[in-house]
């Protein structure tokens, strides 16, 4: 097909932790004419009219009604990515327009990154990392002790794709999983790999880790409070894979200070980033990661092929295969 025959589709998304990278724009441009932010802003009109989806991910600029209103003809947005916390679904939808998203892409990455920060903070890499490098070079591993993950209890609240997989990976540690989610998984699914259902308060006082894997919801926002820290072992870590807001992060910082429990590694923080001046970056017993979860050069592709698989399934009025509908 020329290219003037493709449909539009407009990039949304620069910068962030997930910045479209040139290889990513070449494999939008095999399925798609792409237009750009400035390209639009600078022939609004004719522009508009071309673009029939947007892809998107954990974006800055947000989609707003007067974007909505400049493009008559948008039929989807493919976010690349799987929450959709950065969109108004409702508002979208008043627009006629659908929403896809990522599950299958971002599992393994997400998975991996939670294992990495629980692995990272039970054997005090970072410090470990910063000493090393440091001008002072008497120093002992003695002083420096971690505790295994081996045989340890993992508590995975939220067990989609993403919790499963990490309780795929927790197994080959030989840890007790314990898991909390809104839906049991069935028998058959546990044993694959060895999981337990457990009511959430269960599963706080028995972690020594305690991971979180939720989607943000009004359901989920805040679902780690002062009350839920003060349930969690004073030797456990919070692991955070998710999105900032499901902690109520002023109880995290008051739950580190006093050792209410041990530390915490945190992928997703509110807001992104944090002020240079949070609480949260002075502790030392705190490790944060800048939203890496599926910054891979694999997930990214995955992720791109995904949502356009689900856009072009939008463009053509095929079953859409990760439509997201709001609450
Ligand atoms: O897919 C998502 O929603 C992510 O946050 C990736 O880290």
């Amino acid at each position: 097909m020329a290219e003037q025959e493709l449909p539009g589709l407009l990039i949304m998304d620069v910068g962030g932790t997930h910045g479209v990278q040139e290889s990513l724009a070449l494999l939008l441009k095999k399925h798609f004419c792409v237009i750009t932010m400035k390209e639009l802003l600078e022939n609004k009109k004719e522009m508009g009219k071309k673009i029939q989806s947007i892809f998107v991910s954990e974006c800055r600029p947000t989609i707003d009604e007067e974007l909505l209103e400049s493009l008559p003809n948008l039929k989807v947005i493919g976010n690349s990515g799987v929450g959709v916390d950065h969109l108004n679904l409702k508002m979208i939808s008043n627009f006629g327009v659908k929403v896809t998203n990522t599950p299958h892409a971002v599992a393994d990455s997400t998975a991996d990154m939670g294992m990495a920060l629980m692995l990272a903070s039970a054997r005090r890499l970072v410090e470990g990392s910063q000493i090393a490098v440091s001008p002072d070079t008497n120093y002992f591993a003695a002083d420096w002790l971690g505790v295994e993950v081996t045989r340890a209890t993992l508590g995975i609240i939220g067990m989609g794709r993403i919790g499963y997989k990490v309780a795929q990976r927790a197994r080959a540690f030989e840890m007790k999983i314990l898991y909390h989610n809104r839906n049991r998984r069935s028998k058959e699914e546990e044993q694959a790999v060895g999981a337990c259902y457990s009511e959430m308060e269960d599963l706080l006082q028995q972690s020594d880790f305690v991971m979180l894997v939720v989607n943000l919801t009004p359901e989920t926002e805040k679902l780690i409070g002062k009350k839920e820290l003060g349930l969690m072992k004073p030797t456990a870590t919070l692991i955070n894979i998710s999105r900032g807001a499901v902690i109520d992060q002023d109880a995290l910082v008051e739950a580190l200070q006093n050792k209410t429990i041990k530390a915490a590694a945190l992928d997703v923080t509110y807001p992104e980033p944090l002020p240079r001046n949070h609480p949260l970056l002075k502790l030392n017993n705190v490790i944060i990661t800048p939203h890496i979860g599926t910054a891979t050069v694999q997930a990214t592709h995955m992720k791109a092929e995904e949502a356009i698989a689900n856009m072009l399934s939008v463009l053509k009025c095929h079953p859409v295969p990760s439509e997201v509908f709001p609450q």
